[in-house]
């Protein structure tokens, strides 16, 4: 759509101002790249791309502002030299990371009237979430895995954020299984990359595992393993001294003797098939499978373990200590033979190794049309967001959030759900947990000031008790509560509490009264213009103690005082509403989840088809 055609959308008026917005692009990946274009054929004022990375051979096939002779050039610059040629906006291209909070303060953030988050990790998308609750911009969060995408519109204090749900963490396999018995070619491939390539050609040493991490209480299979590390250390050194006629003792270790030890583990085989150790293979440096898609023999397997560990002994010699990368051909070679080979003798299939890449990558195909299906639904429900269309239910909570389901499941069914947008969820450690603000200080003060005197200034001005505590949420420690004042003489400078510091302040338990006062995020920030420091007021919100109810966060407002939606951190319903909600997202959510399971449950054509009027 032209911009004539956004213009006939939201009508003259409403075009100039979005021409005077300035928006911020996160990413310029996948979803970045149709972003970007879209939000320049919207017409935006001013447009900021931020991203860290350089373009890589794999972005070419679905990053269409990337060309080849663009390789190894910042993704940022290059994406807006791109779009420039068709651009009514201003573009402004920054290389860095998003989280730098010297180069990206949070009152450079505050020039945006809306952010855009085309990210593929989480630390990143919870940073800028938080940089929105601070600021109380509105956020369009985005991301996709294959055939699965999902935008979420976030308007602090009115709706959920990044974090009112709970996220999926990578998946993980205990210590036992991936050193003793696995089951699934994936066991050996996280073997071969992260025990075996690690301790050989990375770092060497690997931090004791606890006991969770193992998943085993038998002590003469915690003994072995723990033997082997120590065992493969001697591997290390013969590895760091490239002395290539180890070769053979390298594999004979790893493939007959080290599996002997585990079947004298009788306990390991009671319930499970035992594995069978190498007979004697020897490898052949000629007659080598260099192809990647073809399903190699056991001896191809060796050959190629034989050939790959040699030439990754010569590169340490000039690099130190290897990284591994999927995109690194001997790397993956190396990784490949070495977990084709376990799975041959543990009975598991074996895989070509461009399919072990995809394991080893953790790779879910990146499908260009679910990157620019999300980024058009982003870009669209954007203009929600900012109010900018005439709707007649037109409250936060009546815009939509969307899903696509994967295509394989389509059949008959949709492949968009759009569910409504939830009020902020009362438990969220984020937006429900805290008030924000931002305390500003000029340089003289942060050289200077001692941090018992910040905390005496931060009891004064908003009420806290005695028995505050302060933490650094930036580098995670305590800094103070009400049996350690150890720091109070420290200076903030010392301390390093830097510009983009957050320090988290709470009351802690209070006899004579059950309830305290809210706590409180502070964001740090320099600027020599304030006298001294500067702290804005906040409305005194009290929560009930967390130790004496199950919902501790509450908030319960001080003396009677009517309800405030103050800075927007703050969202106070009542029960009935949030239960209804709930439900409504849980059948939401199911309509996705159990997709492949059952039959989706039909989704109301208005929510589903359209995104833009509900
Ligand atoms: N902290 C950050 N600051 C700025 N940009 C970031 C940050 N974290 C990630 N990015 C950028 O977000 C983009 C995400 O895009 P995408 O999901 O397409 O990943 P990709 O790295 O381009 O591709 P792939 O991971 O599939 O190789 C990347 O370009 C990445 O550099
Ligand atoms: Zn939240």
């Amino acid at each position: 759509m032209g911009s004539n055609g956004i213009e006939r959308l939201v009508g003259n008026e409403r075009y100039s101002k979005m021409q005077g917005m300035k928006v911020l692009l996160v990413g310029a990946g996948g979803i970045g790249c149709e972003l970007l274009k879209n939000l320049i054929l919207m017409g935006f004022g001013e447009i900021h791309v931020v991203d860290l990375d350089t373009i890589d051979m794999s972005n070419l096939n679905r990053q269409f502002l990337f060309r080849q002779r663009d390789i190894r050039k910042a993704k940022a610059t290059t994406a807006v030299r791109a779009v420039e040629y068709f651009s009514n906006s201003k573009l402004v291209a920054h290389q860095g990371n998003i989280m730098d909070s010297e180069v990206f303060p949070l009152s450079w953030f505050k020039q945006f009237n809306i952010l855009f988050n085309a990210l593929d990790n989480l630390s990143a998308r919870r940073y800028v979430n938080k940089m929105s609750q601070f600021l109380n911009v509105p956020l369009l969060e985005s991301g996709t895995a294959g055939f699965d995408g999902h935008i979420q519109p976030i308007i602090p204090g009115k709706t959920e954020c990044f974090d009112c749900t709970a996220k999926e963490t990578p998946k993980t396999f205990p210590i036992c299984t991936i050193r003793s018995t696995p089951s699934q070619l994936v066991h050996c491939v996280v073997w071969a990359k992260n025990f075996l390539f690690q301790q050989l050609f990375g770092g060497g040493e690997q931090e004791m595992p606890s006991q969770e991490d193992m998943g085993t209480n038998d002590p003469s299979e915690i003994e072995r393993i723990n033997q082997e590390t120590d065992e493969l250390y001697q591997l290390h050194e013969w590895v760091q001294y490239g002395d290539e006629t180890k070769v053979y003792d390298i594999i004979k270790k790893l493939f007959v003797h080290d599996i002997e030890k585990l079947l004298m583990i009788e306990n390991l085989w009671r319930t499970r098939r035992k594995p069978v150790p190498l007979g004697n293979v020897q490898p052949y440096s000629e007659d080598i499978n260099n192809d990647h898609h073809a399903m190699w023999s056991l001896q191809d397997n060796i050959n190629k373990f034989a050939q790959s560990t040699k030439i990754l002994m010569k590169r340490l010699k000039s690099e130190k200590s290897l990284e591994f990368d999927k995109d690194d051909q001997d790397m993956l070679e190396f990784v490949a033979s070495a977990a084709n080979t376990r799975a041959h003798i543990f009975n598991i299939q074996m895989k070509t190794v461009f399919d072990i890449k995809q394991i080893a990558g953790n790779i879910i195909p990146a499908i260009v049309t679910t990157n620019a299906i999300i980024a058009g639904l982003s870009s669209l429900v954007s203009l929600r967001v900012l109010n900018l269309l005439d709707i007649i239910s037109n409250g936060p909570t009546n815009i939509p959030m969307a899903f696509t389901a994967k295509a394989s499941n389509m059949s008959s069914h949709r492949y968009l759900v759009a569910p409504l947008l939830a009020p902020p969820n009362p438990k969220c450690p984020v937006c429900s947990h805290y008030q924000r603000t931002v305390i500003t200080l000029n340089q003289e003060s942060w050289q200077s000031m001692k941090l018992g005197d910040l905390i005496k200034k931060i009891r004064d001005r908003y009420g806290f008790s005695e028995e505050m505590s302060v933490m650094d949420m930036t580098s995670n420690r305590l800094l103070a509560d009400f049996d350690f004042d150890d720091l109070y003489s420290q200076t903030l400078q010392g301390l390093r509490l830097n510009i983009g510091t957050i320090l988290a302040v709470s009351d802690s338990i209070s006899k004579e009264d059950d309830t305290v006062r809210k706590p409180i995020e502070f964001y740090l920030e320099l600027d020599n213009l304030v006298n001294e420091i500067d702290f804005p007021a906040l409305p005194l919100v009290r929560v009930i103690q967390e130790d004496e109810t199950e919902n501790p966060e509450e908030p319960k407002v001080d003396d009677g005082e009517p309800i405030f939606v103050d800075n927007g951190a703050i969202l106070i319903e009542d029960e009935e509403t949030r239960a209804e909600v709930d439900k409504q997202r849980k059948r939401a959510y199911s309509n996705v989840e159990n997709a492949s399971i059952t039959k989706r449950p039909k989704v109301d054509e208005a929510d589903a088809a359209i995104i833009l009027l509900d």
